[in-house]
Order: C-alpha cells, then structure tokens, then sequence
C-alpha cells in the first residue's frame, strides 16, 4: 500500500470569527499536499488574509484544526515565510544587511551568514544592489530583497499574501516569471493570495475560489498548465482558456 503523506497545509471544518460578529471563514475544510502552488482568490473581504494568517500561526482558529505538516501552525513556524505585498524592508538597513537579518538574529555565525545571503541575492538577481540602502531600489527590487530575506530561513511554505500588488505590470509579469522559476527549482509549497485571474493561473498548479459571507470553498481548480512556464505560457490558448474559466467562477461568487 502506499504510503500515506501528510498533507503540507490542512484545514479541517475551520471557522474564524472576530469577537461576536459573524464568522469570517466558515467550516473550511481542504489538503494541500507539499510542492503545490495554490493561488487564492475570492472577493474583497472573504477572507484570503485571515486564511493565510491562520497557516502563519499569526491568529487562532475559532473552531476547527490548521495543521501545516501535522503540527500546529504555532509549532511550524520554522518552515513557514510570510510574505507581505508591503515589503517592509529597514530603511538604516542596506540590502545585504536587510537580507541578514533573521539569520543576525538566530545567531547564525558570520561565514555562514555571509555565504547564505550571498547566494540568496544572487538568485534574486540583486548582487550588484547588495549595498545600497531600500529608498535606493525600484519597487521590483525591494520585493526581491523582501522575498530574499524570506528565504532566508530557508522555508519549505512559503505564505505570499498579494506581493505584486504594487508593481506596475510589465515588472508584475517579470516577476511572477522569476517567482515561478524560483519555485521551479526549490521544493516550496506555496500559498498565494492574488486579487489577478491570469497571475493565479500563470503561476499555479491549483486555485481555490473562496465565496464570501461567509469565506468559504466554492471551486477547487486544478491548472494543468506544463512547465515551464514562461512569457509564452501567457499567449497559449489553454492560458485564454483557462483564464476565462476562473473569471467566470469568480463572477459567480460574486453574484452569491
Ligand atoms: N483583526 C481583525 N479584527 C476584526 N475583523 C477583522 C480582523 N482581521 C480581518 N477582519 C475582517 O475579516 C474580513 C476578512 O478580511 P481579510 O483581510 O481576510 O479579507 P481578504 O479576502 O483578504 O480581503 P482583501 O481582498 O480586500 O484583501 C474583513 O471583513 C475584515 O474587516
């Protein structure tokens, strides 16, 4: 018999409220097995942040279990990365140091560190930024030092709650090709909220449609899309086609 794998993130019956106000999320219940890129979309207020931040261990559930590789959320957050569409970087800080700082902080001795952060720059492509300071790089580059330094502890979940957001989109696009190669290359299990159809189905294996009032699954989409995905993907006719689904999906929720 095969073995059976635990899941990388599972919701099981999840309910999340606020005080006494009505249920944000409502009795989720879904498995992501490790190494899927699941995108979440869903209306405004249905629930995708609050979704991720109870995979962070950042928030409680109010009812129901989060389990991210069968231990709490709590107790995973050594392989878990959050990353924010405000990329929070410290502006005394230079890149490299920015970079560092997790490591600077668990102790990690100077070589080591050294070595980390000068690979995890090089393969967000910003060695020859290393030095300079945030207020110096374009909005493209900060989220690259913010993604690098989520690397840094070297996570096997990576939690991204709209990172592209602010960017213009010809460096979205460049972006999301430099994500989907990175991801290509790692073992993560990813967890994208994205309010962009097409940036969902570029870069995901599956998305998870969410009805709002209460958040929950209204489609599970599974994107068969072949790797690698590249600026090509985008002009393909099953992208066109795939695309046209969810929007309409989508629609439908917003219509409930
Ligand atoms: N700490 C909190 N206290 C009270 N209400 C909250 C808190 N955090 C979130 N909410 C409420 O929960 C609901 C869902 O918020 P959440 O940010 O998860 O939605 P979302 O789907 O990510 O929205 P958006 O697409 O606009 O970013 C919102 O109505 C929000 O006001």
């Amino acid at each position: 018999m095969p073995e059976a794998r635990v899941p990388a993130v599972a919701f099981d019956h999840v309910t999340k409220r606020f005080g006494t106000a009505k249920p944000i999320l409502e009795s989720l219940s879904v498995s992501i097995q490790p190494g899927e890129f699941v995108s979440i979309v869903g209306p405004s207020g249905c629930g995708k942040s609050t979704l991720l931040r109870l995979v962070s261990g950042l928030s409680p559930t109010t009812s129901g279990t989060v389990e991210v590789e069968g231990m709490t959320p709590k107790s995973a957050r050594e392989i878990t990365s959050f990353i924010f569409q405000d990329p929070t970087l410290l502006p005394w800080r230079t890149v490299r140091r920015n970079v560092a700082l997790g490591l600077e902080l668990e102790h990690t001795a100077r070589e080591r560190r050294d070595e980390i952060v000068s690979n995890l720059l090089t393969l967000v492509g910003l060695d020859h930024v290393a030095d300079s300071y945030p207020r110096q790089l374009s909005g493209g580059m900060k989220m690259r030092a913010s993604i690098a330094r989520a690397l840094a502890s070297n996570p096997r979940i990576l939690l991204l709650d709209e990172p592209f957001a602010a960017l213009d989109e010809i460096t979205r696009d460049r972006m999301n090709e430099e994500l989907i190669r990175l991801y290509q290359q790692q073992s993560w299990t990813v967890l994208f909220v994205t309010h962009s159809v097409a940036e969902a189905v570029f870069l995901s294996t599956r998305i998870l449609v969410l009805a709002p009032h209460p958040g929950r699954l209204a489609h599970d989409i599974p994107i068969d899309l072949p790797y690698p995905r590249t600026a090509e993907t985008r002009a393909s006719e099953s992208f066109d086609q795939l695309v046209a689904h969810v929007s309409r999906t989508l629609r439908e929720v917003h219509t409930v």
